[in-house]
């Protein structure tokens, strides 16, 4: 019994080890059991090579990181089944290892060791027998371990990223989150957990055996992470009940049917899969509870402070330069030889016709798309071909055309996701989690830096609210508040406008003209153009991927070629592109 017992608590360490990546990262991982096998038979080889047994813990956790670490980095830009079927293939793949090669997993009777196994302290001279109740305080102390510091990273900056990671990659990108090796840590940190309840299950059982880690039992553990979702503290104990009660359940159907129980249990997992999305519905509604309250007294919202400048930019200054930019995708030219100048203090409008190439110019500044041709500097420094992150780090962060949401994500912290990713700290979750004295300023600083910019984008009186509470516009201005919390000095802002109404385009124009005043480097892509023509210092025309004017929003509007785009349209200040 205490010995059951034991078995799922380490299991159920593995399955919260695995939540990391499937239920934060987003990624369906269904290689848990191969990384139970490297703690399991890596403890029992390296205990056989005289190591300690804690030390030899140590070594299997350390070795499955690192193979959690490459296999997170090989599948960290694979999405849904893609990952699936790779991390699958990996469990396979360790299971024939493991079939094929008796020397290393001791056969079908797999590698023995002494049980029950005793811990020595040479330093206070004490040894410590670990019985079946050791070993089920040993496991649940791990267990409940593995969820506070789940849930302390899920409250620092690491449940920021973990919120994006997981609903939306490409916006991660966009605000300074290294994706892939966000996933491939997460992976890591997963396969080290596998390990060590690997290592306890070898420890507890005295032996370590090939069916014991089966595909089987990465599909179980996958099961569990699944139903658990994100609820952080009842999904695992139910997790943990699909793992205990599918194999009793499954050797009582194999007895009355005289069936092999291994048969049964395979098809009471599925079974327990295709259950998986009816029993999420609950646990998500219940986990989706809003959880934020007002996290600051109303008189912060009418607060006086300075919103102007925080840096001295001097104004009209270019700061960000196209020369004979071409870009193309696959084999098709989209753009060709664009000539732009983004001055600082500005709003640069980009209009043109749909499919003239608006977009992939803001994605090529933005770092997204590596030209073809030409050449893209910031202020002096060359920057063609830097990737989108290398882009936030020097301070250029652009918006998309269709509203990204984070709904498990209040806009104060969304902001905050900008402001850490645009100025990253190094091992920030690392230092959150042992409570570092210069984590707490970093995040004093970022959460003023959160609040000015919802001041000024006027979202202060929305800061704790549901995002899918927020109106169309509001998110819209999110948008462009999240980019602004990265620090960026250029905004490259794909339609903000969309889905505004004429009020709401005021009160965006005055939020676009507040940031120019405070130095930004504004190049905004839009359709209405009475909102480019009110908000403009200068308008760029592109037609079929050239430019076709640049100038005042006077000189184009007045430009003959700018009027024959807009066709049947004489006043193109009156017109939609
Ligand atoms: N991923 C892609 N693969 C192939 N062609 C693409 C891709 N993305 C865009 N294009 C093409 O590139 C051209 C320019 O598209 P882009 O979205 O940059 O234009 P746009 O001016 O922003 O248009 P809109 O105003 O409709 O947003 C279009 O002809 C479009 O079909």
């Amino acid at each position: 019994m205490m010995v059951e017992l034991a078995h799922h608590l380490y299991l159920l360490v593995a399955v919260l080890g695995l939540a990391l990546s499937v239920s934060y990262g987003g990624q369906p991982v269904l290689c848990q059991g191969a990384f139970l096998a490297v703690g399991g038979f890596g403890v029992a080889h390296l205990e056989r090579a005289g190591l300690p047994l804690a030390g030899a813990v140590l070594v299997g956790a350390v070795l499955a990181a690192c193979a959690g670490y490459l296999v997170g980095l090989l599948t960290a830009r694979l999405r849904g089944a893609a990952v699936a079927l790779s991390t699958w293939a990996f469990a396979w793949l360790v299971y024939a290892v493991l079939d094929a090669f008796p020397t290393v997993s001791g056969g079908s009777q797999g590698l023995v060791r002494p049980s029950p196994a005793r811990l020595h302290s040479p330093v206070f001279d004490v040894t410590v027998t670990l019985t079946p109740l050791a070993h089920v305080v040993v496991a649940g102390s791990m267990c409940l371990l593995t969820l506070a510091m789940v849930a302390r990273l899920t409250r620092g900056p690491a449940g920021l990223e973990w919120a994006a990671l997981r609903e939306a990659p490409a916006l991660a990108t966009s605000l300074g989150v290294p994706v892939l090796r966000r996933r491939a840590a997460l992976f890591a940190t997963t396969a080290a957990v596998a390990a060590v309840s690997g290592a306890g299950i070898t420890v507890l059982l005295g032996v370590a055996a090939p069916s014991d880690v089966s595909p089987l039992l990465s599909l179980q553990l996958f099961v569990a992470a699944l139903i658990g979702g994100t609820a952080r503290l009842w999904g695992p104990v139910l997790g943990l009940l699909v793992i205990a009660v599918i194999p009793p359940l499954a050797d009582g159907l194999a007895g009355a049917a005289g069936l092999p129980a291994e048969a049964s249990g395979g098809v009471l997992t599925a079974v327990a899969l295709v259950a998986v999305p009816l029993l999420r519905v609950p646990v998500e509604r219940f986990a989706g509870r809003w959880p934020e309250r007002t996290r600051r007294p109303g008189e912060r919202v009418e607060d006086t402070e300075d919103l102007a400048p925080r840096t001295a930019a001097s104004r009209e200054a270019v700061v960000l330069t196209a020369r004979g930019l071409d870009v193309g995708i696959g084999e098709t030219d989209i753009l060709t030889g664009v000539d732009l100048e983004v001055r600082a203090g500005q709003v640069h409008a980009l209009i043109g016709p749909n499919g003239s190439g608006k977009t992939t110019a803001l994605r090529a500044l933005a770092g997204a798309l590596r030209p073809k041709g030409g050449r893209i500097l910031l202020e002096e420094t060359d920057v063609t071909g830097a990737g989108q992150l290398e882009m936030v780090r020097r301070g250029v962060t652009r918006t998309f055309q269709r509203t990204v949401g984070l709904e498990r994500l209040s806009p104060y912290r969304q902001l905050l996701l900008g402001v850490r990713g645009g100025s990253p700290v190094p091992f920030a979750a690392v230092r959150h989690l042992f409570a570092s004295e210069s984590m707490r300023d970093h995040a004093a600083a970022a959460d003023r830096e959160a609040w000015r910019v919802l001041r000024l984008t006027e979202l202060a009186g929305r800061a704790s609210d549901r995002p899918g509470d927020l109106g169309a516009s509001e998110q819209r201005l999110l948008q462009v508040a999240r980019a602004v919390a990265t620090g960026a000095r250029v905004l490259l802002l794909d339609e903000p406008a969309v889905g505004m109404t004429g009020p709401e385009r005021v009160v965006l124009a005055r939020v676009l003209r507040r940031l120019a005043a405070g130095g930004a480097a504004i190049l905004l892509v839009e359709h209405d153009l009475a909102l480019v023509h009110g908000v403009a210092d200068r308008i760029t025309v592109l037609d079929r991927g050239r430019v076709l004017a640049t100038g005042t929003p006077e000189s184009t509007a007045a430009d003959p070629a700018v009027r024959r785009v807009y066709l049947g349209d004489t006043d193109p200040s009156s017109a939609r592109g």
